[in-house]
C-alpha cells in the first residue's frame, strides 16, 4: 500500500484507492491511500514548522536536493515512464519523455536557487541605498490534474523548492503512482521534514481542505475551469496569491502556401497524440478553402491509419482515454458535433482491443462553424474540428473567436503572415510550422484570457510566482 509523505514520515490510513490501468482494466496499479482533512491539518502543521529554517536554506542545499531528484528521475525514465503509461494511458515513448522532461525540470530549478538575484539602485534622496530582493512566500499549495501526472508535479514542485518554499502537493485522484514514485524520491533527497508533504485523495476533501486555510500563502492549480474558478474565489476571498492553468481550444490555422507535409504532422501530433488530452491540443484546425479539400481528405486518411491501442504495445501511436467518465465527455461530443450539422469524418467511435479498456477512434468533423459546442467547448479528447476560412484575416478572426487563448499555430511559407499572426492571435504561446502541442521546459508557460490567471510557470519567469518582492532603504 502506498501511503501518504507528512512530517518527514510516511503515514497511512484504511481508507484506501485502487489505481486501474485504463489500457487493461483488470490490471491494478496499485493501492494508495486518501488523506483526510486531519492528515492535511498534519501536513499544513509540518509545512509551517519547517519554513523559517527552509526559508532561511542556502542556494547550494537547494541545488543539491533538486539536482539528486532530477538525476534520479532521469536515470529511472524507463521505469517510470512504464508505470505513467499503465496509470494514465499515455503511450510508453510518450511516458517515457514525460519522466526525463520533469527530471529536467528539476535539474534546470536546481540551477535558478543558485541564480536567485536583486536589483541595487540608489535612492532619489541623497545617502540612501536601495535594494530590491526575491524572498520565498511560505507554504504553497500544489493541486494538478490526471493528464501529465509527473510534469506537471515536477514543474509546480520544484520552483517552489528553489525558491525556498515548503510544499503541501496534491495530485489528481486517478493518477497517485507517478506523484507517488516522484514523492518518494523527493523523500530520499536530504529535504528537511516538513518541506514536503504529499497528500493523495479527494480534491473536494484535500484540496478543499488547505486552500481555505491561512497557513497556505498561495495555490498553484491546473484543471478543470469550473473547479479553477472555485479555487480562485475561495483563495482570493482569503488574498492568497493564485496561479490558475485551465483549458485550452487552440487553434491551429493552415494557409494555402503551407507545406502540406508539415501542416498534416502538425495537424496530427497536436489533436491526436497523448489521446488528446493536452490543454495545449489543437482541437481547432482552420483551414483556408484553396487547400481545404486535400488537407482534409488526407488528415481522414491519417487519422483512419492511427494505431489505437494498448499503451505499452510498441506498435500503439494512440492510447487509451485515461477514465470511463472521459470517455463519455468524447463520446457525448461527437454526438453533439453530429446533432449541430457538422460532417463527421472519421472516428468518434469507442474501439475493442484483446484487453478491456477506453479505446476510442481519434475523430475528424469537418465544415465546422465557429459558433459550434464543438469549436467552443474543451472535448479534452482525441477530436479535431475542421473550419473553413476564406483567407488570412477571416483565419486569424476565427482563431481569435474563443473564450481561451492558451496555445496556437500557424502552418504558411508566408513570413509576412506569420509574423504579423505571432503579434496578432490572443493566445500566451504561438507556433510557426510547430505543433500547438509539446512545449519546451526552459521557457515560460502560460495563456491568456480564460485559459490561465497569474504569473506564468515554468522557466525563470517561475520566480513571479514563487517569490515576492522586498523593498529595502538603508541610510549610509
Ligand atoms: N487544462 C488542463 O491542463 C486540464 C484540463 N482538464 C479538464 O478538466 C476536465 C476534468 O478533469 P479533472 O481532472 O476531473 O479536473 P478537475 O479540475 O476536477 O481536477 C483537477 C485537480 O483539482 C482537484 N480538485 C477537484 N475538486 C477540487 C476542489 N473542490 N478543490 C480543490 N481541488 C479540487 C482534483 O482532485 P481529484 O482528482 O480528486 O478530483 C485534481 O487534483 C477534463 O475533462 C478536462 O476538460 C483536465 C486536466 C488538465
Ligand atoms: O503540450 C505540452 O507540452 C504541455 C501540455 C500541458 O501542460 C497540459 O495539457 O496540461
Amino acid at each position: 500500500m502506498h501511503k501518504n509523505w507528512i512530517a518527514g514520515q510516511w503515514t497511512g490510513s484504511d481508507n484506501v484507492q485502487q489505481n486501474v490501468n485504463p489500457s487493461d482494466l483488470s490490471d491494478v496499479v496499485g493501492e494508495y491511500v486518501r488523506a483526510s482533512a486531519a492528515d492535511v491539518d498534519m501536513a499544513l502543521e509540518s509545512a509551517q514548522a519547517a519554513w523559517p529554517a527552509w526559508s532561511l536554506s542556502t542556494p547550494q542545499q537547494r541545488f543539491d536536493a533538486l539536482d539528486m531528484i532530477g538525476t534520479e528521475l532521469l536515470a529511472r525514465k524507463n521505469e517510470l515512464g512504464e508505470l505513467l503509461a499503465r496509470e494514465e494511458g499515455k503511450t510508453l515513448p510518450e511516458g517515457i519523455g514525460e519522466v526525463a522532461r520533469a527530471g529536467q525540470i528539476f535539474k534546470f530549478f536546481a540551477g535558478e536557487a543558485l541564480r536567485i538575484e536583486g536589483d541595487a539602485l540608489a535612492s532619489v534622496r541623497p545617502g540612501i541605498q536601495v535594494e530590491v530582493s526575491r524572498e520565498p512566500l511560505g507554504v504553497v499549495g500544489i493541486i494538478t490534474p490526471w493528464n501529465f501526472p509527473i510534469a506537471i508535479p515536477a514543474w509546480k514542485i520544484a520552483p517552489a523548492l528553489a525558491y525556498g518554499n515548503c510544499v503541501v502537493f496534491k495530485p489528481a485522484d486517478l493518477v497517485p503512482g507517478s506523484a507517488w514514485a516522484l514523492a518518494e524520491i523527493i523523500s530520499r533527497s536530504g529535504l528537511p521534514a516538513g518541506v514536503f508533504n504529499l497528500v493523495m485523495g479527494r480534491g473536494s476533501v484535500v484540496g478543499a481542505a488547505f486552500i481555505e486555510d491561512p497557513r497556505v500563502e498561495a495555490i498553484t492549480f491546473t484543471g478543470s475551469v469550473p473547479t479553477g474558478r472555485q479555487v480562485l474565489e475561495q483563495a482570493a476571498a482569503r488574498q492568497k496569491k493564485v496561479q490558475l492553468e485551465l483549458g485550452g481550444k487552440n487553434p491551429l490555422v493552415v494557409l494555402d502556401d503551407a507545406d502540406l507535409e508539415v501542416a498534416l504532422d502538425c495537424a496530427i501530433q497536436g489533436a491526436f497524440y497523448s489521446t488528446g488530452q493536452r490543454c495545449t491540443a489543437s482541437s481547432r484546425i482552420i483551414v483556408q478553402r484553396g487547400i481545404y479539400d486535400r488537407f482534409t481528405s488526407e488528415l481522414t486518411h491519417r487519422t483512419q491509419a492511427l494505431r489505437v491501442g494498448h499503451a505499452l504495445r510498441s506498435d500503439t501511436q494512440i492510447g487509451p482515454v485515461s477514465e470511463a467518465s472521459q470517455l463519455e465527455q468524447d463520446l457525448s461530443y461527437i454526438e453533439i458535433g453530429r446533432q449541430e450539422g457538422a460532417r463527421l469524418l472519421c472516428g468518434g467511435e469507442r474501439l475493442q482491443r484483446d484487453t478491456e479498456g477506453y479505446y476510442f477512434s481519434p475523430a475528424v468533423f469537418a465544415d465546422v462553424a465557429s459558433s459550434m459546442r464543438i469549436a467552443q467547448e474543451e472535448i479534452f479528447g482525441p477530436v479535431a474540428s475542421v473550419i473553413p476560412a476564406d483567407d488570412y484575416e477571416h483565419a486569424l478572426a476565427l482563431a481569435n473567436d474563443t473564450e481561451f487563448g492558451l496555445s496556437s499555430g500557424i502552418c504558411t511559407r508566408s513570413l509576412k503572415h506569420a509574423t504579423h499572426f505571432k503579434r496578432s492571435v490572443q493566445a500566451g504561446m504561438v507556433m510557426v510550422n510547430v505543433p500547438t502541442a509539446g512545449v519546451d521546459y526552459h521557457v515560460p508557460f502560460g495563456g491568456r484570457k480564460g485559459s490561465s490567471y497569474g504569473p506564468r510557470e515554468q522557466g525563470r519567469y517561475a520566480r513571479e510566482f514563487f517569490t515576492i518582492v522586498k523593498t529595502a532603504y538603508t541610510a549610509a
